[in-house]
């Protein structure tokens, strides 16, 4: 059997000073080449789980628990060590994405220093693959390479912000609520692409959302978070259709009463 690349084990998170705990007991297993599905309500700890992950919690919480990578243990590692394996090997792609580039500085340059710190290429080569990934996230890539952030929309810089990371190619990618500010026809293009560089990568994806469908459509495996605990997992279709927790049951039960056989009346679309 497969092992997985990256394992979180009995992972509890605490507040200092507060009783109740945030993450309790968490499991997550992430093979190389799967994408799995992390999904649950908001404030239910997906991101907390991320940050984790990324060394990102604030110093105020209380961490136990394993999360190994290549058999380092993430959670004990010095934090030099810790960092160095961000970017090129362990990469996360921030629901909010303001914060991604600094203001005034051009997009193109700052996706350029960060393919050059991460990857073993000169100028030339790097700016060629920072627009090709411009490209594939449907942007202007010349236009969007020499401008300033504020000079784009937000879904721009969204789009801007994941080309930069997926341009590092990642071995475990945390995607957390990646499409929430990009409209539907951008959204399933940078989900493609994120498909795409996993068939050509196998890198292993950690895909944090509130969206079912898009777990079901995009997802080999989903783990279900609820209040801090992982209620669930197992197949989308197994999740979908033999869910055993409450909760599952409840979430489901919104994405079930889609009306998607209903016959709607007919509407009159004029063409302009
Ligand atoms: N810096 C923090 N200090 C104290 N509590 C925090 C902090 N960050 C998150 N929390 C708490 O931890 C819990 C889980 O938060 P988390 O951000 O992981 O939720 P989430 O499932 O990602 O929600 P959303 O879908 O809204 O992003 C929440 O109760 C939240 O209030």
């Amino acid at each position: 059997m497969t092992q997985p690349i990256i394992s979180i084990q009995h992972l509890n998170i605490v507040n200092g000073g507060t009783a109740n705990p945030l993450l309790k007991n968490v499991s997550i297993n992430v093979k190389k080449g799967e994408i799995v599905g992390l999904i649950g309500e908001s404030g239910s700890g997906k991101s907390l789980t991320a940050k984790a992950i990324m060394g990102l919690l604030p110093s105020t919480m209380k961490v136990t628990g394993r999360i190994t990578y290549k058999g380092n243990d993430l959670l004990t590692l010095p934090s030099k060590e810790h960092r160095k394996l961000l970017g090129k090997e362990i990469a996360m792609i921030f629901q909010d994405y303001r914060g991604s580039f600094t203001p005034f500085i051009k997009v193109g340059k700052q996706i350029l220093e960060t393919i050059c710190t991460h990857q073993p290429v000169g100028k030339k080569e790097g700016k060629t693959i920072a627009l090709t990934v411009l490209e594939k996230m449907g942007l202007d890539a010349e236009r969007v390479y020499r401008s300033y952030p504020f000079e784009l929309s937000g879904g721009q810089v969204q789009r801007a912000s994941i080309a930069m990371i997926l341009a590092l190619k990642p071995s475990v990618l945390i995607c957390d609520e990646i499409t929430t500010a990009l409209d539907v026809m951008n959204g399933e293009r940078v989900l493609d692409y994120i498909e795409k560089v996993r068939n050509e990568t196998g890198c292993a994806v950690l895909m944090i959302t509130h969206d079912l469908t898009l777990a079901y459509k995009r997802t080999d495996r989903i783990y279900v978070m609820h209040q801090g605990d992982i209620v669930e997992e197992g197949l989308p279709e197994q999740i979908r259709c033999h869910h055993q927790h409450p909760y599952t049951k409840k979430l489901c039960s919104c994405l079930l009463s889609l009306p998607e056989n209903q016959s709607l009346p007919q509407a009159k679309v004029s063409m302009l």
